[in-house]
């Protein structure tokens, strides 16, 4: 049965808001503080009311623009992270400002991939949030631009603030654009029509999701909203999409944009970000026998199992896993560097703990570090 939208608004304790660079920018690509202001009210307003917020905000490329005299966002990586470095600090600061002003301290939280998915920075991440809601900040959280490569690159806002969700605990994700929800088609099409309310994927069957609109601000389109809807319902996460204008009335529980209702149950956090926010940094294939006991038994993967290695990891990279076909069947943590597995492969933990001692021992991926896709 579907939740009405004041039940589910109100009986959300932890709201995580996602705002979109199109949503924070003035028509000439710059942050527009007034839109700001706007956004700040309403999330101040969700607080007073006794919830708590994390905000996800994009942005910092578009602030960055106009100090550095760029009219629209650069093509290349090296100038966008220099834009996110310039930008960053003023959007941060104009956040700070805006709270302020309703009593409320602002602490910012820059995060990238390798952040979350190794074990030791992922625990760092899940305390400082816990930390800063304990004592009565909003996070404002973006992608460490400045420092992210393209391969271990998010990209997109959408799916980090999915991941977030699910890091701090949230009952609801709200994700803010220009557009007032889905639509069925691209918006921009005649007689596309708003979709309420998608319960499955077969809701989305029929729906035609495209890439942004002309402004040229934001980065994934309504693609990455939906991946962004499919991993937090998927992990049992209620998420809220509309536009940046109807974001009181949404907050107020009215029925406005498009409710994606939680499907799936809650998963360890860390294999969420292993499954959506990774990519391998490269492959070990498998034997069918490895391929059982990894799929069907959820084993951990010996190096009897392994047939090849590729790719440049080091321990503690995430690698994908292939079946005999080349199919990646999962992808998990590696407990070796690339250049030390070629001779482990094919030869029994006992028989590597007695030729090259007890460290060599240990399960290629353990089974807690390792997702099946
Ligand atoms: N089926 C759809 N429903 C709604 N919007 C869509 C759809 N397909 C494509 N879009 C486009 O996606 C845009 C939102 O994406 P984007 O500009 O990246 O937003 P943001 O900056 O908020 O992340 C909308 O303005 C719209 O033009
Ligand atoms: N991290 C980037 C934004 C990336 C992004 O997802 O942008 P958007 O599609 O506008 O939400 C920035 O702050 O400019």
């Amino acid at each position: 049965m579907t939740t009405d939208r004041s039940t589910l608004v109100d009986g959300a304790r932890r709201i995580v808001v996602k705002v979109g660079s199109s949503s924070l920018t003035t028509a000439a690509g710059g942050i527009d503080p007034a839109r700001v202001r706007q956004l700040v009210e309403v999330l101040a307003a969700a607080r007073g009311a006794g919830a708590e917020v994390v905000l996800v905000s994009s942005g910092a490329i578009a602030a960055g623009l106009a100090p550095l005299g760029l009219t629209k966002r650069p093509r290349g990586l090296a100038a966008q992270q220099a834009a996110a470095s310039v930008g960053q600090g003023l959007l941060a600061h104009r956040y700070q400002e805006e709270f302020a002003r309703h009593g409320i301290v602002t602490g910012q939280v820059l995060l990238t991939v390798d952040d979350v998915t190794r074990r030791a920075h992922y625990r760092n991440a899940h305390q400082t949030f816990a930390k800063l809601l304990e004592l009565g900040v909003v996070p404002i959280v973006n992608e460490n631009d400045t420092v992210a490569t393209s391969e271990i690159r998010f990209g997109d806002n959408d799916r980090l603030a999915a991941l977030v969700a699910h890091l701090v605990h949230a009952d609801l994700l709200v994700l803010l654009s220009d557009v007032d929800g889905l639509y069925d088609g691209p918006p921009s099409r005649p007689g596309a029509r708003l979709v309420p309310v998608v319960r499955s994927e077969e809701d989305l069957a029929a729906v035609t999701v495209g890439s942004a609109g002309s402004a040229g601000v934001g980065t994934g389109g309504m693609t990455t909203k939906v991946e962004a809807a499919r991993i937090a319902t998927g992990a049992g996460i209620d998420v809220l999409l509309t536009s940046a204008e109807q974001a009181a009335a949404a907050l107020a529980g009215a029925e406005v944009g498009t409710h994606f209702e939680a499907t799936g149950k809650r998963r360890p956090t860390r294999l969420l970000w292993l499954a959506h926010a990774t990519s391998g940094q490269g492959t070990l294939s498998l034997d069918s026998g490895a391929v059982r006991a990894v799929v069907e038994r959820r084993a951990s993967l010996l190096a009897a199992g392994v047939t090849a290695v590729d790719g440049a990891f080091v321990a503690g990279d995430a690698v994908d896993l292939l079946d005999p076909d080349g199919a990646v069947v999962g992808r998990g943590l590696v407990n070796f560097d690339a250049d030390e597995l070629p001779a482990l492969l094919g030869r029994s933990t006992s028989e590597l703990k007695v030729a090259l001692g007890a460290a060599y021992e240990r399960e290629v991926i353990h089974r807690d570090d390792l997702v099946l896709l």
